[in-house]
């Protein structure tokens, strides 16, 4: 027993040594083609929700480097702040050294930052936030699903919700839902949501969405994510003719805080890191396919459709479900409030 453990071991670490040698001498994480010109994104406002960790940040980067004036959706307001003055850092420090014209905002310049408090496990939040941005905003031209919880321990949102339904799935159906006017009115427009390849282990069941006869971490996590797909497939559906478009993405696995509901055994952390370093994507990596549904000429006009490291990708059936669609958006509705 001992003997196999150490063999497995050796053999994880052996698989991460290679894989991590094959990163440094691998490309490093490009910049897209085509998209990565200073002053793409200039005159364009986004939102992004949890815009301060992990592959909204990275995002939220890029897209202030592209010129866009970008809104940072977050629940906790110091560590919003927090990031946003790091990424004007970032850029500026960018901008002594970087091609173009220098940081600030302008033609070929980049972009704006502005921080927006918005807690998604709060449909008070949600409604505040949106009439914040109805009353302050002229415009709204990408729309970026990012936030999300991972397999936490069972709690309800102030709402009633299982946690990650809440957060995932229905706070940013209502958010959507009271910005489209918004959206509609700066069309050509896009929407993002950013979903996750463990929706294919993620079942919707109508009888006990908030799992309160029985909760199991993971499939709520998919459960959620399923939903983000099934979300996008019905509002391109209802969009059709306005010019907005919505996608969704699966970023890959990318090295975020995504993980902090995880327990790892202190002695196998280290183990844990070696192996997301080595084979987790950066969340620079992991940002590439929301920066490119945000921003590429490629992808005008495109709705519906489901991406992966830039490219569309299949959906198995039970994502393209229709009418579980239509029935989840209207459960949604009445969940949320927007119908009594
Ligand atoms: N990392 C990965 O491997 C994968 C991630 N994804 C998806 O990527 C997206 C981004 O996650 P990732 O960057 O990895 O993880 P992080 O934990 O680094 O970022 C998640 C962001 O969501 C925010 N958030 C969480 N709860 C709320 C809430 N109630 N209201 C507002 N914002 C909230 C967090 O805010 P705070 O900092 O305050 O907690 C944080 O800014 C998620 O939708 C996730 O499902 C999909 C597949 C793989
Ligand atoms: C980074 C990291 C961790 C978290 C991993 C996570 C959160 C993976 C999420 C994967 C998803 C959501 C895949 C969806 O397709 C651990 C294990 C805590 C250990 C330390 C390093």
């Amino acid at each position: 027993m001992a003997v196999a453990t150490a063999v497995a071991l050796l053999a994880a670490l052996g698989g991460a040594l290679w894989l991590a040698a094959r990163r440094f001498v691998g490309p490093r994480a490009q910049r897209l083609h085509g998209s990565g010109d200073a002053g793409l994104m200039h005159g364009k406002t986004v939102l992004i929700t949890g815009a301060n960790s992990g592959l909204g940040r990275a995002t939220a980067a890029e897209l202030l480097r592209l010129g866009a004036r970008v809104i940072m959706g977050c629940r906790d307001r110091a560590r919003a702040e927090e990031a946003a003055g790091q990424l004007r850092r970032e850029l500026s420090q960018a901008g002594e050294s970087g091609p173009g014209p220098g940081p600030g905002p302008g033609p070929g310049g980049a972009g704006e930052l502005v921080v927006k408090e918005l807690d998604l496990a709060s449909l008070r939040s949600v409604r505040a936030f949106c009439q914040e941005m109805l009353q302050e905003e002229p415009r709204l031209d990408v729309l970026i699903n990012n936030a999300g919880i991972f397999q936490c321990p069972y709690m309800k949102t102030e709402d009633g919700f299982e946690m990650q339904f809440g957060v995932n799935h229905l706070g940013h159906f209502l958010l959507t839902n009271l910005l489209l006017g918004l959206l509609k009115n700066s069309a050509p427009s896009r929407i993002v949501v950013v979903s996750s390849k463990l929706y294919k282990y993620g079942e919707i069941n109508f009888e006990d969405l908030n799992s309160e006869q029985s909760y199991n971490k993971s499939s709520c996590y998919s459960r959620s994510k399923l939903a983000n797909i099934l979300f996008t497939r019905e509002l391109a559906r209802r969009l059709e003719g306005t010019n907005v478009t919505v996608n969704v993405l699966h970023p890959g696995i990318v090295r975020t805080n995504l993980g902090r509901h995880i327990h790892v055994p202190l002695l196998a952390k280290p183990l844990f890191d070696l192996v997301s370093w080595a084979f987790f994507k950066t969340p620079l990596e992991g940002a590439q396919t929301s920066i490119y549904l945000a921003s590429s000429p490629e992808v005008e006009g495109v709705s519906g459709r489901y991406f992966g490291d830039c490219k569309e990708e299949e959906l198995l059936p039970k994502a393209m479900d229709d009418s579980v669609a239509r029935k989840l958006w209207d459960i949604s509705e009445v969940m949320v409030g927007i119908l009594k």
